[in-house]
């Protein structure tokens, strides 16, 4: 469940005035998602997404994630378009929280992923890190390598999903650390590309993307890193077994787009191990920290400690069908 502010008529009628998008034709919460509060909007201009920013949002960033969605969609990448007041101004107030309007994507996110999905998948990433090639912004990335560690010390003491976890995933991260590389080609990464965040048509033989979303943790970061997460993402089952095939299809259709370096594919291994790490680590603070009874679920810690072991065993970028 995603809507945390609630906004009223009367509000989203005094807000809608800014902009030329002429009457509210109705507008519902979005049950998805976790961060921000979510409603999508019709007005007499067409269907469009209203996003009120919750408290894990810095609103000092939001002009970065709205300048990046606006700069990538100018050079044709399917993503959201911040929509401009009267003003000029994408980015303003709701309900007491910042707020935007975006673009509505048409299709639909995976509920099952399969080897079909991630050609297509692999492609839109590479024309997403071309698109954003030239953006002159740039945003540190608080959920990489350097806030690992003390995101992990936060987690001490705290309640975990089984035993050994905190202890596994801390000899883990030392050796992940000093194993990371210093020098592969850095860009605007999406950094939680997860089959929720990208939506397809399935009106041919193959499905297609139709758009990407939820840029809220993009930031500034090594490309081939965007990749490790979509291997973690995309391409385990649900019994955590590895699909190579689906591996294989979604470098296949990034390297169809961009080329990779010899130096980004050996390093796709620790660059995993890195990935599955950051999604243990975020889930293990939330499964501690997020109070009984509130509105969202908790994901499962141990999902990513079992990528994170496939990956750990792995001997080189063969094992990812390289
Ligand atoms: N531009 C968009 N077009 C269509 N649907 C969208 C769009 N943005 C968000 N949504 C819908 O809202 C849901 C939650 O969005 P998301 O950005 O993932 O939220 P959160 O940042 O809170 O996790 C998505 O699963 C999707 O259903
Ligand atoms: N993808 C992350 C959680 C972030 O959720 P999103 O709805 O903002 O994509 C995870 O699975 O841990």
């Amino acid at each position: 469940m995603a809507v945390y502010t609630e906004v009223t008529d009367e509000a989203l009628r005094h807000f809608l005035a800014s902009y030329a998008l002429g009457e509210l034709v109705a507008f519902r919460g979005i049950a998805e998602g976790v961060e921000n509060s979510n409603y999508a909007l019709k007005t007499e201009a067409g269907d469009f997404i209203l996003t009120l920013y919750e408290k894990r949002v810095d609103p000092a960033e939001l002009p970065y994630f709205l300048g990046l969605m606006d700069h990538m969609a100018a050079r044709g990448l399917a993503c959201p378009v911040p929509v401009k007041g009267a003003d000029g101004e994408a980015l303003r107030s709701l309900a007491d929280r910042p707020a935007a309007i975006c673009t509505f994507l048409p299709g639909v996110w995976p509920r099952r992923v399969r080897p079909e999905h991630c050609g297509p998948l692999g492609t839109a990433l590479a024309a997403m890190h071309d698109a954003a090639g030239d953006f002159s912004g740039s945003r540190a990335n608080t959920l990489g390598p350097s806030g690992w560690l003390p995101l992990l010390n936060r987690c001490r003491g705290g309640a975990m999903p089984a035993e050994g976890v905190f202890e596994e995933l801390s000899t883990a991260l030392h050796q992940v650390l000093e194993d990371w590389p210093r020098v592969l080609p850095v860009g605007q990464i999406h950094a939680d590309l997860f089959p929720d965040n990208v939506f397809f048509l399935n009106d041919g033989k193959t499905p297609r993307v139709s758009g990407i979303i939820d840029f809220y943790f993009a930031c500034t970061d090594l490309l081939a890193y965007d990749i490790a997460v979509c291997l973690n993402a995309w391409c385990f089952e649900a019994d955590f077994a590895f699909n190579v095939t689906k591996a294989r299809a979604l470098l296949a259709g990034y390297r169809a787009r961009r080329v990779l370096s010899q130096a980004e594919i050996e390093a796709l291994p620790v660059l995993c191990r890195g990935a599955a790490i950051r999604f243990a680590l975020t889930r293990l603070f939330d499964w501690a920290n997020t109070p009984e009874g509130a509105m969202v679920t908790r994901k499962d810690p141990m999902d990513y400690v079992r990528r994170l072991r496939f990956h750990a065993a792995a001997r080189g970028p063969d094992a990812y069908g390289l």
